[in-house]
């Protein structure tokens, strides 16, 4: 009989002391029993009326603390980061000051990169089609494609005589760009997928070898750049050229990953000056150290400006419609100061240099001062490739306020992980199914028109919009008429698909890179989003 099964049970609970004590008196009368069980409903009474009182008033805090969640949304390369680094220009400058350093690394790499770009482009033996895919897979931002296919002159153009020359002169860079991606990328990955902090050259920067470092938060919390500290000598040997990465790296971006905090490794921070510099006064760096990435980068600097500088090569990437001044070619421009052995980058430098995000980022700072004071601010700035995507729904339960950026440049791009779409055409796509999102119906929705100066520059290069996007029409192609038609499309799109039709849309031209501009677009948004939530909160 189970019978014996339920008396183990019943036998290892009255065991238990616990469940002993609470077992009623085995003589208890039906009075005392009546009123044992009266008792023991008023205690759950009062019980849950405590559990309530704790749970109203972290309510109360939570709603006194006032925080807000911003989510960044958009499209790879739509400005997300950028508008993170601005928000942390504006809200911590000192820790953004700091880190300025650890971006070194990545500015090399685009410059590098360019540099790469530029001579494949001029390559002669090149198979046309091959070379365009080959390019649009690498960084089709910078390519410009149209509907109506290359021109011909894009496979019969402009011979660049010098090439070979170029090409051999600029050999040194192929080495330093797989150094670079090794160095900023785990070394046990297929690909460069996060920049790791492993790698003891760099971090020698760092730490000067101080097991001490202090830990990333620290620097962000708004410390004073600490001075510059000595590299220990042969770190970023040739023992690296051993490892992965090479050629498999080519063409892949380098991202962020939001598990590997690379930062720290490329920051400066712990001592502040070496024995020999506190005792000589002499401020030491890794232009001391000859295998640092910088000697090779400074050598073949005269021979970069000189490419860049070329008229025939300026007129074959003209043909082949590779516009490098959208991006990198802000380094291109300044090769002689970002070459150089003392190089710090500049606050404008880190905006515009390039890392893309996987995963997602989370900034948090509080507004020390002005009218919302006391408020803490997350940003989550999320990776915006396709297969990035699926990781943003989580976050949409706990948001307040959405920035989403569209840039409006794009309408004559393809999107990197998939050459068969135009890049308008994704950003309008998922544009609509976030203001649709009923998850997202009472958020505030911020709309940022993005690229306006590459939109711009575009339009006066005499690059049409309705040859890529039909319904324009004849419309004007000048950058008012443009502007103001997207503005429209935009909003339309959220009026029709909105779950919440009392939501308002805040829509606004924006180049993120352009700091000034910024700082004014973010002061209003954040009176805007800091507003609604306080809306939200009394409707709560
Ligand atoms: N000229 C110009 N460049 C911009 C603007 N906004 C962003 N960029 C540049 O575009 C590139 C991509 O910007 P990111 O901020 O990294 O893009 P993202 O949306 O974070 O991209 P993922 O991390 O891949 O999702 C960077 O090189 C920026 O400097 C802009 O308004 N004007
Ligand atoms: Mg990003």
């Amino acid at each position: 009989m189970p019978k014996s099964k339920f008396e183990h049970i019943r036998r290892r609970t009255i065991s238990d002391p616990l469940s002993a004590a609470l077992l009623p008196p085995t003589n208890e009368s039906p009075i005392e029993r009546d009123l044992r069980l009266k008792a023991e409903i008023d205690a759950k009474k009062v019980s849950d009326n405590i559990d309530e009182m704790i749970r109203q008033e972290r309510n109360e805090q939570k709603k006194s603390k006032a925080e807000v969640n911003v989510l960044l949304l958009g499209q790879s390369e739509s400005g997300k980061s950028t508008t993170l680094k601005q928000f942390q220009l504006l809200h911590t400058p000192a820790a953004f000051h700091a880190e300025r350093i650890a971006w070194r690394a990545v500015i090399y790499l685009n410059l590098v990169r360019s540099i790469r770009r530029i001579l494949e482009a001029l390559a002669p033996e090149c198979d046309p089609i091959d070379e365009t895919d080959d390019l649009a897979s690498l960084e089709p931002e910078l390519l410009i494609i149209t509907s109506k296919g290359r021109p011909p002159s894009a496979i019969l153009g402009t011979k660049v005589p010098d090439y070979e020359s170029y090409r051999k002169r600029l050999e040194p860079l192929v080495e330093l760009e797989e150094r670079l991606i090794r160095l900023l990328s785990s070394p046990d990955e297929d690909e460069a997928t996060h920049l790791g902090p492993t790698h003891p050259g760099w971090q020698s920067y760092a730490n000067n070898g101080n097991e001490n470092f202090p830990p990333v938060s620290s620097v962000l919390s708004g410390r004073p750049a600490p001075t510059i500290t000595i590299p220990q000598k042969k770190q970023i040997s040739s023992r690296s050229s051993s490892s992965n990465g090479g050629s498999k790296s080519k063409g892949k971006e380098v991202v962020v990953h939001t598990s590997t905090n690379w930062k720290k490794a490329f920051a400066l921070g712990g001592k502040s000056k070496s024995p020999k510099s506190a005792h000589s006064g002499e401020i030491e760096g890794w232009w001391e150290d000859p295998d640092d990435p910088v000697h090779a980068l400074n050598a073949c600097a005269p021979v970069m400006m000189e490419l860049w500088r070329d008229p025939k090569v300026k007129q074959r990437l003209h043909e082949k419609r590779i516009r490098l001044e959208e991006s990198s070619g802000f380094y291109l421009d300044e090769i002689h100061r970002i070459t150089a052995k003392k190089y710090i980058p500049t606050d404008a430098d880190v905006l515009k240099a390039r890392l893309k995000t996987m995963g997602v980022v989370e900034h948090t700072f509080s507004i020390p001062s002005g009218s919302n004071r006391g408020v803490e601010w997350r940003i989550y700035d999320v990776g915006g490739s396709r297969n990035q995507r699926q990781a943003w729904a989580p976050y949409f339960e706990d948001v307040n306020a959405i920035i989403f950026l569209a840039p409006i440049s794009v309408f004559d791009q393809v999107l990197a992980e998939d050459a068969r779409v135009n890049r308008l055409e994704d950003t309008l796509l998922l544009w609509k199914s976030v203001v649709s999102n009923r998850l997202l119906a009472n958020v505030n929705v911020v709309l940022f028109l993005n690229k306006c100066d590459l939109l711009q520059a575009k339009l006066e290069a005499g690059i049409r919009l309705n040859q890529h996007m039909v319904t324009y029409g004849d419309r004007g192609n000048d950058y008012e008429s443009v502007s103001k038609y997207f503005r429209n499309k935009f909003g339309a799109l959220h009026q029709s698909y909105t779950p919440n039709k009392e939501r308002e849309l805040y829509i606004h031209l924006t180049a993120v890179t352009d700091t000034r501009r910024t700082a004014v677009i973010i002061a209003t948004v954040r009176d805007i989003i800091i507003k609604g939530n306080l809306r939200n909160m009394r409707l709560v």
